[in-house]
């Protein structure tokens, strides 16, 4: 387990910082209550065991990691691979032929007087300069398009995976932590990949020619230079492990800023309201001070990973050259091969510092690619039975046939034994209290989730046996929170049906009796409904939901808490249309507001996962009952005297339909 950031002592977290400014401090040192907990982005605790478990001598396991990740998604570009592998090959070869060049200028031009040789030398050179440089302009472009394909389509990949995942994975994991695979791990995995080619590739291609030239120039003195190599991995061995801790705690700490910025745009409203914006800023730079330290510490450690290696090569190569000069003193070896071979000797010691920089990288990057690949590695929603036929319109009754259910990870069912008809044509309430297990019964007849006993059936077909589009297809849903998409009202409409005309999204429009208002704003069906509809109101934005409904003409329209949130008047006028537009359907509507429902032609009162109770409200009353104790509750309640922007022209809307 990684230390968690202490959230108690704001003041110590500053004043452990010199340098942090006195507004920081100050906001910081504010709280003398703890600091509330940020939502949580990013890791969970199992990454902390995984990467605590690398050390330097397991970096391949990272590389492995990143690997198996990234290839599959690699060889749809093999083309673009050959350009960056052909780049890579040249360059290698241009920093071969630099050193092997000093062996002969020095040797055979220089020593021995010979111009021609010289000139010959020098133009290979400046040849094998210009073409690598424009190699090296070649394959950078095509390693940039290569990598940002991959990034792209290992973004695809996940997005499109959490398309697939049941509504069981939603209702288990927290929304912070599914973001943070599309932003911190994706951030990691990111910088490794873009980095790949020329501080990881190009210097193992490197080294593996540089150790070549060294034992071919001498392979005594390579011998001697590669057996105390090794001693430059001493400081990375003792180092690593302290550095990736640090770079965990720095993610840790970003993960919780991220959080608390989060949680502050959500909850803006309250913080503006309470004034409470200089608290805000308190817990921020809290968070932020802690950050500040875990960058500081991840910063040095990387750094001084890669600076025991200078600082080892540095000593390794004072040995190297007194025996390198000893050799060279007793006519040994030529001084063009001592001077080459210490040439190479550098170009190596340079192209293990560059591993030793990327290593720590490429640990953190394996640690974001394993976060990720757990989301990969959710199993998807159930596949349709092979074969499964489409269902065709609902014509008649929904049943549920002892039906039992618990959600996952819990014993408890939620649903107990229930054997429920739900009449075709009719308008049916589900009421109950809170947790009784009415929305869970919405779900179970859109399949969201599968019994885990018994079954559902429509129109007699067991809900599992038939194709899950086209079971959904004849179904349409309104929930509380309408959930509008950040386009305009035609498109979000439409979005109940995706081939629908203008006419027929104008229709459902008219149904939902909003279309009226619609034609009052300035791009009418065009106009943008702003982040999840903010630029409407309540009552606005859950007709436009009643409208995406209605677009579709289903035979079966399910609501959810559909009115709940909204005040009495506004309430009023839309239970009324739901009213118009649920004739000729079956209606199921889950709600607490027993007041939207006195009108429905049935209503069964569920108590903890069963029904206790069915009738219509007047027999309901009368039965004397949980529906009449309910009833008595909330006609005792001081009513809500809110009034919705749009009610004047919903009414208005009313009257004209
Ligand atoms: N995704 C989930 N995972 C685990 N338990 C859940 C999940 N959704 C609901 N539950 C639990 O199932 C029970 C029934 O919940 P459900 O939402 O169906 O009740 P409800 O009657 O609609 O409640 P409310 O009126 O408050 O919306 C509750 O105890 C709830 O805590």
């Amino acid at each position: 387990m990684s230390p968690k950031p202490d959230s108690t002592d704001p003041v110590s977290a500053a004043d452990k910082l010199p340098g942090a400014s006195a507004d920081d401090i100050a906001a910081a040192a504010e709280h003398s209550e703890p600091i509330p907990e940020p939502i949580e982005v990013d890791l969970d605790d199992d990454d902390d065991e995984d990467l605590v478990a690398f050390t330097a001598s397991e970096a391949a396991g990272a590389f492995v990691t990143i690997y198996r990740f990234t290839w599959p998604l690699m060889r749809n570009y093999k083309r673009w691979i050959t350009f960056v592998g052909i780049g890579l090959f040249v360059e290698t070869l241009f920093n071969v032929i630099m050193p092997l060049s000093l062996k002969y200028l020095i040797d055979d031009a220089l020593g021995e007087e010979d111009f021609h040789a010289l000139y010959v030398i020098l133009f290979v050179l400046a040849v094998a300069g210009i073409v690598t440089s424009i190699v090296a302009v070649w394959y950078e472009l095509w390693d940039a398009r290569l990598s940002a394909a991959v990034i792209s389509d290992v973004r695809t990949r996940l997005f499109d995976h959490l398309q697939s995942l049941p509504a069981s994975y939603f209702g288990r994991t927290k929304r912070g932590e599914i973001l943070s695979r599309f932003s911190v791990d994706m951030a990691g995995y990111e910088s490794s990949v873009k980095s790949f080619a020329n501080s990881a590739l190009l210097p193992l291609l490197e080294l593996i020619a540089g150790i070549g030239l060294m034992i071919w120039l001498n392979w005594q003195l390579a011998v001697v230079a590669l057996l105390i190599f090794p001693m430059t991995l001493i400081g990375p061995r003792i180092l690593t492990p302290k550095a990736v801790q640090a770079n965990y705690d720095q993610k840790v700490n970003e993960a919780a800023i991220l959080g608390v910025v989060q949680e502050n745009i959500a909850t803006q409203l309250v913080v503006k309201a309470f004034g409470l914006q200089r608290k805000a800023l308190g817990w921020f730079t809290f968070r932020n001070l802690n950050a500040r330290r875990s960058i500081a510490d991840a910063t040095f450690l990387s750094s001084m990973v890669e600076r025991t290696v200078t600082v080892s090569v540095l000593l390794l190569h004072l040995v190297v050259l007194g025996i390198g000069a000893y050799l060279a003193t007793k006519g040994q070896i030529t001084v063009g091969t001592f001077v080459t071979f210490e040439s190479a000797f550098w170009e190596i010691s340079y192209n293990i510092a560059h591993l030793m920089h990327f290593i720590p990288l490429a640990i953190s990057s394996a640690a974001s690619v394993q976060h990720m690949q757990e989301m990969l590695d959710e199993p998807v929603r159930g596949a349709d039975r092979p074969g499964a036929p489409d269902m065709p319109p609902v014509a008649n009754d929904i049943t549920f046939d002892r039906v039992s259910f618990h959600y996952e990870g819990s014993d408890t069912n939620v649903i107990e034994h229930l054997t429920l008809k739900l009449q075709a044509g009719k308008s049916i309430a589900i009421v109950g209290p809170s947790g009784s297990g009415k929305s869970t019964l919405l779900n179970l007849i859109l399949r969201l989730y599968e019994p885990t006993e018994g079954r559902v059936t429509i129109d007699g077909v067991d809900a599992r046996k038939v194709t899950r589009d086209s079971l959904r297809s004849h179904m349409a849903v309104v929930f509380q929170e309408n959930m509008l998409f950040n386009m305009s009202i035609r498109e979000n409409i439409r979005l109940g049906k995706q081939d629908a005309t203008d006419a027929e999204v104008e229709a459902a429009a008219r149904k939902a009796e909003i279309h009226r208002h619609i034609m009052t704003l300035p791009e009418r069906y065009d106009t943008l409904v702003g982040e999840r509809g903010d630029t409407l109101s309540g009552g606005q934005r859950q007709r436009i939901a009643i409208a995406r409904a209605m677009v579709r003409n289903p035979s079966v329209l399910l609501l959810d808490e559909a009115t709940s949130a909204l005040d009495q008047t506004t309430e009023a006028a839309i239970n009324h249309t739901l009213l118009k537009v649920a004739q000729g359907r079956t209606m199921i509507w889950s709600t607490h507001r027993l007041t939207s429902v006195v009108e429905m032609d049935e209503i069964i009162v569920m108590s903890e996962g069963r029904v206790v109770e069915r009738g219509s409200h007047l027999e309901l009353i009368a039965g004397n009952g949980l529906y009449r104790h309910l009833w008595d509750d909330q006609m005792h309640q001081p009513h809500r005297d809110e009034s919705d922007e749009g009610e004047d022209d919903d009414d208005d809307e009313d009257d004209d339909e």
